[in-house]
């Protein structure tokens, strides 16, 4: 099967040591990716974020063309002038919403939309993006409830309050997300899927033990609702696209009394996902979510290359080793998947 370049728009990278040993993954199978400002400290400047692209383009492959497209954090304080001329200066592609204390490295994060009205009056002005972690903070909410109750408490509201903001609903993991933003008929609003939660449910993070390998925010949900996201993903339809939300984390931070949360999938992330839209027999929407839905929600034109994806098994790394001697397990780690990306 051969498509479209495909691009990864939510992306985990991290810095130093950690950056040069996942980076090669990503770059290996897509075109661009956006990545996630979470850093200690955050990207919150003009100035962060072209050191950061730089430290990331120093990590690549020698030859390879991916492309880091930036993001904003967004915080209490942020300034509207300085996202405005990041985006302007093709730095910033767009800004990242966490509300503080949603996810990992989000103590930065907005305690209060009102506190960023006027940075999202500017976006909604110019047309950039915001991406958004959809989970309310409120602890007396269950975690397993969310993502629906920040649809109703958050998000729709803020979609009424700003008419021609567009917004990504980032890694959504229920049913209730996924037929909000279907229902959206203004194009405004997208969705990134991952992989991992196509593929697991919450009955998976605690098969036989505790499995903090596959702990991540917003955590899997019940199988009715993977089935689901699977179904909005093998629809191709424009507002879901693709988004590995790959977030690595050393094998000593993940196993511990308070493991943190992220999936670490991008070894095999191509491979994932076609192993779902096959299992699905909705190949031919295959390339709609992976190499074209998120550009044209982005407005920009797809990648011109292609890669090729056989039937053929490969096995997931057991591990993946960082120079500085830190460890990182892989999502499916030293299982058999049965369809290899062709290395050209
Ligand atoms: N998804 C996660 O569980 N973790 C992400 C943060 C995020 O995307 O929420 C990380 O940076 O580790
Ligand atoms: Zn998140
Ligand atoms: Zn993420």
């Amino acid at each position: 099967m051969t498509i479209r370049r495909p691009d990864d728009w939510h992306l985990h990278l991290r810095e130093g040591a950690m950056l040069k040993a996942v980076l090669p993954y990503t770059a290996a199978q897509f075109g661009r990716a956006i990545i996630m400002p979470n850093l200690k400290p955050p990207v919150t400047t003009v100035e962060q974020a072209k050191r950061y692209a730089a430290a990331i383009r120093d990590a690549l492959p020698e030859g390879s063309t991916f492309q880091p497209l930036m993001t904003c954090y967004l915080t209490d304080g942020a300034d509207a002038d300085e996202i405005a001329r990041g985006h302007e200066e093709g730095v910033f592609t767009a800004v990242k919403l966490y509300p503080a204390h949603a996810t990992t490295n989000s103590a930065h994060g907005v305690t209060d939309l009102g506190n960023v009205a006027g940075v999202l009056e500017r976006m909604e002005r110019i047309g950039m993006p915001l991406l958004i972690h959809g989970e309310v903070t409120d602890p007396e909410v269950d975690i397993f409830d969310r993502e629906a109750v920040f649809i109703e408490r958050v998000l729709s509201p803020l979609l009424a309050r700003h008419p021609g903001l567009k917004v990504v609903f980032e890694h959504i993991t229920t049913e209730e997300a996924a037929d909000f933003v279907a229902a959206d008929t203004s194009g405004r609003l997208g969705a990134t899927i991952t992989a991992h939660h196509l593929v697991i449910n919450r009955s998976h993070i605690f098969a036989g033990g505790i499995r903090p390998h596959l702990y991540c925010l917003p955590i899997a949900k019940r199988e009715r609702h993977r089935l689901a996201l699977r179904r909005a993903a093998i629809s191709g339809t424009g507002p879901f696209f693709l988004g590995t939300d790959s977030a690595p984390h050393a094998v000593t931070a993940k196993e511990s009394a308070c493991g943190c949360a992220g999936v670490f999938t991008a070894p095999t992330a191509m491979e994932v996902y076609a192993q779902v839209f096959a299992e699905d027999g909705a190949l031919d929407q295959f390339e709609a979510f992976a190499s074209l839905n998120g550009p044209r929600f982005y407005g920009l034109a797809p990648n011109e290359g292609t890669i090729t994806l056989e039937r053929a098994p490969v096995t997931v790394p057991e591990i993946v080793l960082a120079e500085d001697g830190e460890a990182v397990l892989p999502f499916q780690s030293g299982e058999t998947l049965n369809w290899r990306l062709k290395t050209s």
